[in-house]
């Protein structure tokens, strides 16, 4: 990338989080910070502290977390110094394409600084083909029940955090419906659970789930809407997927049989590891805790579980989490006694490797993984019958480190997510807060493998 020859124009608006916007063009993206609004004119921090921060990203990409998670999940990228005159331009380019609730933070057009990365969701990244890739973009959240002693209360060992907050949200107005997907069905390694979790993703995907193909986001949750997400728009996009194979070519496929298809291959893509066959590990969440109450799988089927093979994502991710042994609750105590140290020695560098630990289980809580699935040809395919056959690949993105003075307001939304929980009697809510019955809810009826509880 040439930064002197850098035109505005080249890039469009593809995303953005609570910390960065990210622009894309062709086979690479930039990713920059977004300040609070109200710094908009006095930025929070020197260019020179902006490139540290960037800088800062990448070396716990390429030196913490992709030790623990497998560099070839690991995109680290590099910071780039960029003319402020194309950040200001571009940040004006920008504006009408981002979502409202997202405007409380502007683009930092001050530092000229950004973190450039492949562009994950880029035909340009993969084998020229007829068909562009499909790429699902899932941010799982956290995949375990905590089983400190330190707990609190009794509610945290049996319904996920993912769950409970999902009540809170509603009730104070984040998204409009709540989600059903629950990430420990997600991280079983059962397949049957897995694809009930995916299904609840593409049913309500608030930030959780995204869908791309050939770099543009074709399916994802409307901010601010009412509506559900169009899903006859993204059967009209799966379609040709997923019927490529000849067997399928003059043949109906019920709108069912594609999503079923679909969710199949990405539950394979996710099971799968690089470099080998799937080894099964023993679960580490031990019996009884890879369940949340509030998911509405069917218990009775979840006894006949699987594990997932130890080097895919997904294992990789839940294993980092998982580092997380204290719980917030049992943590805070630790981070309160470094923040005193600190206070009387404020030379010395942090010590306390549990609270190091915990920040590192928030990255890995708070990452998303992206799965690019390139349709195989027709020569490729070797089985006519079964589903589609695609290659993929797998990344994981977002993971920056969470600074240590972000624990203080972790322990005041634990607090309130669990209250409100508890004092709702984490009750099923209105008809009006599920989703509306869609596709699914229709399709179960006649789907004898997915038992939905009655609400
Ligand atoms: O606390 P959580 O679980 O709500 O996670 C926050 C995310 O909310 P979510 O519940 O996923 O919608 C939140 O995502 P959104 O802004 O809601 O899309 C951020 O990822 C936030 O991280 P950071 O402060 O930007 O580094 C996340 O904060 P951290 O807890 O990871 O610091
Ligand atoms: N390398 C990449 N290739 C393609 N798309 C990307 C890439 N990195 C980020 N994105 C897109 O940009 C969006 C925002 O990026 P990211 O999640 O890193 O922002 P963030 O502000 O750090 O998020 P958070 O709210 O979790 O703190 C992602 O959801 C994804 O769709």
């Amino acid at each position: 990338m040439e930064v002197d020859k850098m035109d505005e124009n080249d890039w469009k608006y593809h995303g953005e989080g609570n910390k960065s916007l990210v622009v894309s063009h062709l086979s690479r993206v930039l990713r920059l910070l977004k300040y609070p609004a109200e710094d908009s004119e006095n930025p929070p921090q020197t260019p020179e502290q902006a490139f540290r921060q960037l800088q800062n990203i990448v070396d716990f990409c390429s030196n913490v977390m992709s030790r623990l998670l497998g560099e070839e999940f690991i995109h680290s990228g590099e910071v780039v110094k960029l003319p402020l005159e194309f950040v200001r331009q571009l940040s004006i380019k920008v504006q009408h394409h981002r979502p409202v609730w997202r405007c409380d933070k502007v683009m930092d057009i001050y530092s000229g600084c950004a973190l450039c990365l492949p562009n994950l969701t880029s035909p340009l990244l993969h084998q020229p083909t007829h068909t562009p890739p499909l790429c699902i973009e899932i941010k799982p959240k956290c995949g375990f029940l905590p089983s400190s002693k330190l707990v609190s209360k009794e509610v945290k060992t049996k319904v996920c955090r993912f769950c409970m907050h999902q009540h809170y949200k509603v009730a104070n107005g984040k998204w409009k419906r709540r989600s059903l997907y629950c990430p420990l069905d997600l991280f079983s390694g059962n397949r049957q659970r897995m694809h009930f979790a995916i299904r609840h993703l593409i049913e309500e995907p608030q930030n959780n789930f995204k869908i791309f193909k050939g770099g543009q986001c074709i399916y994802s949750s409307k901010e601010g809407s009412d509506d559900s997400p169009d899903l006859n728009s993204l059967l009209h996009h799966l379609r040709p997927y997923v019927m490529h194979g000849n067997n399928r070519i003059n043949s109906h496929m019920t709108g069912k049989a594609v999503l079923n298809d679909f969710i199949q291959v990405l539950v394979n893509a996710l099971l799968s590891s690089r470099g080998g066959d799937a080894g099964v590990v023993t679960d580490r969440r031990g019996e009884g805790r890879s369940a949340c109450e509030a998911s509405l799988f069917n218990k009775e089927r979840i006894r006949h579980g699987q594990h997932l093979p130890d080097i895919s994502v997904l294992s990789r991710i839940l294993q980092t989490q998982m580092l997380d042994t204290l719980d917030i609750e049992g943590l805070y105590p630790l981070y309160r006694r470094v923040e005193q140290h600190l206070q009387e020695y404020p030379k010395e560098s942090l010590p306390g490797d549990a609270v190091h630990q915990y920040c590192v289980a928030m990255t890995a809580k708070d990452c998303s993984i992206m799965v690019s699935l390139v349709p195989c040809t027709e020569e490729e395919e070797e089985d006519d019958e079964g589903p589609p056959a695609f290659s993929h690949s797998v990344s994981i993105l977002d993971l920056d480190p969470k600074p240590f003075d972000s624990i203080p307001r972790q322990l005041r939304l634990d607090q309130k997510i669990v209250s409100f929980y508890t004092k709702t009697g984490g009750s099923v809510p209105k008809a009006s807060s599920l989703p509306v019955p869609g596709i699914f809810m229709a399709a179960e009826r006649e789907d004898c493998t997915l038992v939905f509880h009655p609400v």
